[in-house]
Parts: structure tokens; sequence; C-alpha cells
């Protein structure tokens, strides 16, 4: 099943062979970017210094990128860049390749080399954004670098936008950028960001390592809960303060989850496609879901991760209180972080959560909030998922499935739904549980072999992009 090129084809594709040459100066230019502290601090706290360093040095790296006459350029609300990449052949819809090069704060503690060195260790570079995301910021550029060097000119015309703000929010960045290219009437055929991978011992009872490719995302709500009450002498107190009243609400809410959604959205198609790859007897419970449903959608609340896939989940994040230690506090605070499962809206989560706090004494402010993002399709006629798939069929033959699954986090490319309906997350690397915990946390690493197996792997992709596509399973028929 899929699509696959047709004869009339590019006679031959440029072999994604790299010198040992380009192979070095492929990780000494990754451990470059890693060494820039790009780093959101909070929504229009950055360091804008370093975003600009950044911007430098990409042209340093990528010289024949920033100097080919079809493609242009664009600082976009300025530290994001768009590249608009001219195709040949103007019939064909564009698409979009997405990054951000923003990473999260990284404080030394804990860490075995420092978070911006950039070290090498062992085959692996050390370093935060060696995972999230300056890995495929890099890996884009440098693959379409190595196919200008080899005189490739894409049929399809594409776009690549670095974001510049995405970890907290992509106001500045992906937002502009998107609307900017809908002011110049752009409609693209689909579009691959950040936001799954190849995942390697999440699920015990799974034999072996399955592609993930996310066709949905989980929408979010900051909801935040106050208390008020009169302030007054600690050594006369009311029998409720506002700390322990928002407590208790808070704990109410931790205490009572949101609804197992198990069995609407995306993740139902995961485990029928992953069903085989299971050993006995899990394989027999996932090829019968009809009638173990209940079954498995209490295992998969058994773990975090799991248990995120099939619920909205709801995580206290802030708690401010208190003025000094003999006042009665006037005014407590706690923020919510609730992360919406697909089936479910904005509106239904925050009525749940009235309904679980039942206390009229809580007030509840949205701070911000935004809805899942619809399910894109991965069915033989979707273009982006079947390139995907077939990029990955030929760079990683070792893997038997990819399958359609949920992001769990957010990304920067929910601000370009109105660009398209094909939005796909997908980083082309291994993930085990321990690489997962270095996003965001300590010693975020890449082995070197990964990075030039995400370097070809998008060289591989854009030559895809370019061939004419049809459903393999209809060529019988023709
Ligand atoms: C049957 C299926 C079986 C197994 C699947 C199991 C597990 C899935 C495992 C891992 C998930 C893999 C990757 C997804 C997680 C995160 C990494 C990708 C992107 C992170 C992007 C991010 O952090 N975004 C921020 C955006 C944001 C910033 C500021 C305010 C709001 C949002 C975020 O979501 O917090
Ligand atoms: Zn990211
Ligand atoms: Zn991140």
């Amino acid at each position: 099943k899929g699509l696959r090129d047709t004869e009339h084809q590019r006679a031959s594709p440029i072999p994604s062979q790299f010198s040992q040459e380009e192979r070095v100066t492929m990780k000494e230019s990754l451990k470059g970017a890693i060494q820039i502290p790009t780093v959101s601090f909070s929504p229009g706290e950055f360091n804008t210094t370093a975003l600009a360093e950044f911007g430098e040095y990409i042209h340093k790296v990528f010289p024949t990128v920033f100097r080919t006459s079809f493609i242009q350029h664009e600082v976009v609300g300025e530290y994001s860049h768009l590249f608009t990449v001219q195709g040949s052949d103007p019939s064909l819809q564009p698409y979009m390749l997405l990054a951000h090069i923003d990473v999260v704060p990284a404080p030394d503690q804990g860490w075995e080399v420092p978070p911006f060195s950039g070290l090498e260790r062992d085959g692996f570079i050390y370093g935060r954004g060696t995972l999230d995301n300056k890995n495929s910021v890099m890996a884009i550029l440098q693959a379409l670098e190595l196919l200008l060097i080899r005189n490739y000119i894409p049929r399809r015309s594409f776009f690549i936008a670095l974001g510049h703000d995405e970890e907290v929010s992509g106001a500045h960045g992906a937002q502009k950028i998107s609307a900017l290219l809908q002011a110049r009437g752009v409609q693209l055929a689909f579009i691959v960001d950040e936001g799954s991978f190849i995942l390697d011992g999440f699920i015990p009872s799974l034999k072996k390592p399955f592609a993930m490719v996310s066709v949905s995302e989980k929408g979010s709500l900051d909801l935040m809960l106050e208390v008020n009450k009169t302030p007054g002498h600690s050594s006369a107190p009311p029998k409720e303060t506002s700390i322990g009243i928002l407590a208790a609400a808070v704990s109410r809410l931790e205490q009572t989850p949101m609804p197992n959604m198990f069995g609407s959205g995306p993740l139902k198609m995961t485990l029928q496609q992953l069903a085989n790859e299971f050993s006995f007897p899990a394989n027999v419970i996932f090829n019968n879901l009809w009638l173990f449903w209940p079954l498995v959608s209490r295992l998969m609340e058994r773990e975090d991760i799991t248990n995120a896939l099939v619920r909205t989940t709801t995580a206290v994040t802030m708690f401010n209180a208190g003025i000094k230690v003999n006042v009665i506090p006037p005014v407590a605070q706690a923020t919510v972080n609730f992360r919406i499962h697909p089936a479910q809206t904005v509106q239904e989560v925050l009525k749940l959560a009235k309904d679980i706090v039942v206390d009229d004494r809580v007030q509840f402010h949205v701070l911000e909030s935004f809805e899942p993002l619809p399910v894109s399709p991965s069915d033989d006629q979707a273009l982006g998922y079947q390139l995907i798939r077939q990029t990955i069929q030929s760079v990683f033959p070792e893997i038997n499935i990819v399958a359609p699954g949920i992001c769990i986090a957010q990304t920067d490319s929910r601000h370009y739904t109105n660009l398209t309906t094909g939005i796909y997350r997908f980083n082309p690397l291994y993930l085990q549980p321990q690489d997962f915990r270095g996003i965001h946390g300590i010693n975020e690493r890449i082995s070197v072999q990964a990075y030039e197996t995400q370097v070809k792997f998008i060289f591989e992709f854009i030559q895809n992009a370019d061939t004419e596509q049809r459903p393999v399973s209809h060529l019988h028929e023709l």
C-alpha cells in the first residue's frame, strides 16, 4: 500500500551518501549551533543576542543555500527565518518543513557536560537543542545545502520555516510566518514538523521499535484558580484560609482525572496497526480491541506517557500565595495546565474542571487556550503521510510499522492550520524513554550517527517529494 514513483521520473535520484569530509562538517555545524544559547525564557523574553547570532551562523555554515538564485530568504518577526525554494514545476503544490531555533533554559546542574558546550562524548553530541529542535533546523538546511552542492534543482516548491519562539507559544515567529504566507495566497500540500519519533521501548510488550507519525496534537487550557479572603492577624485565623480552600480545589482536580477517551481519536488506528507486533498474549488482545478495549484502556492509564494519549491531562504547575508568616493570606492563585485530548474541546474541559471543583469561592480565569488540532489524513492518498512513510522505509528498512498517532505536546505547526489540512509531526530519529527525559530535561543528546541519518532522511525526502506519486494499490488496475 502507499504511493510510489512512476516510471517517468528524474532518471536517477542523487544517492544519499556523504563523504568523510561532509560528515565531519555536518556534525561540527550542529555543535556550533548548540553553542549559541537561543533560549526562550517566557513570552516576549528571549536571548535576542543569541537569536541574531544564530541568523549569522546559518549564513556562514550554509553558504550555498543563501546564494542560490531560486531560494528566497526572509527574516520574519525579527529572528525567525522563512526560505522559499522555488521549484521548476509550478503545477505541483508546495509543502513546508518546520523547525524551531529557540530552546528551553538549561541550568548547568545535573548535566554531564555544560548544556551549551555542544561537546561530543562516546559518539554523542550533548546539549540543549540536540533533540528539540536544532537537530531539525540544522538537518533541513544541511540536506538542502548538500543537494544544492550536487546541483539538484527541486521540481516541487517548498518552504522552510524556522520559528524563534516555539518554546513560548510561537506568537512572534510561526504565527507571523503563517499570516505572511496566507496574505500571499499560499496553500500547502502538507507540513512536516517535530513532535514524534521512531519509538523504542515505550510499550513493554512491543517487540520492536515503530515509527509514529503524529496526525493530530493535543490542545491546551491554562486555567488560573483564585481564592480571595479578607486578610488579618494569624493569631485568630478563620476556619479556612484562601490557601486551604485553593489547595483543596487543586487536590480535587488532581484526584479526579478527566474522562478516559480511549476509542476516540487516532490512538485506535495506532494500536490496530501495531497489533501483530506485540508478543503473545498482547497480540491477541490488541487484535480484538472490540472485546478487550476496557482492559487496554486501563493498561494505557498506568504509565504517564500512555495515560497522556488516552485523556486530557491535568497538571498543577504554579501555586502562589501568602505574604508573611503572621498574616492571613488575602489571595491564593494556582495555575493548571490541561492538555486536551483531540476528542474534547476547551469549553468541555472548562466545564468539567468547574464541575470537579464545585466551590463558588474559587474563581476561574482562562489565561490561554488552544483547541486540539484536527486529524490529518493518513490514507493512501495523503501525499505528506505517504512521502514520510516511503522515506522511512528507505532510510530505516528495519522498521516494519509506520503508524499514525497523537502528539502529546504542542508544536509550531498548530499555527498553520490556515494553510493545509495535512500536518505531520515526525522526527526521523529513534527515541527511547531515557532520550525522552532529556527533552526539556538534563543531558539532552543525539548520536552523531542519528544526526547523519536525519540529514539523509531529509535529503531523500526532498527528492521523493519531487517524484510523481500514485497509489501502488491502484497500479494493477491500470
Ligand atoms: C500506542 C502508542 C504508543 C506509544 C506512544 C508512546 C509514547 C509517545 C512517546 C513519546 C512522545 C514523543 C514525542 C512527543 C513529545 C514531545 C516532544 C516534541 C515536541 C515538544 C514541543 C514542546 O515542548 N512544545 C511546547 C509548546 C508550548 C510552549 C509554550 C506554551 C505552550 C506550549 C509544549 O507543548 O509545552
Ligand atoms: Zn520543540
Ligand atoms: Zn521543546
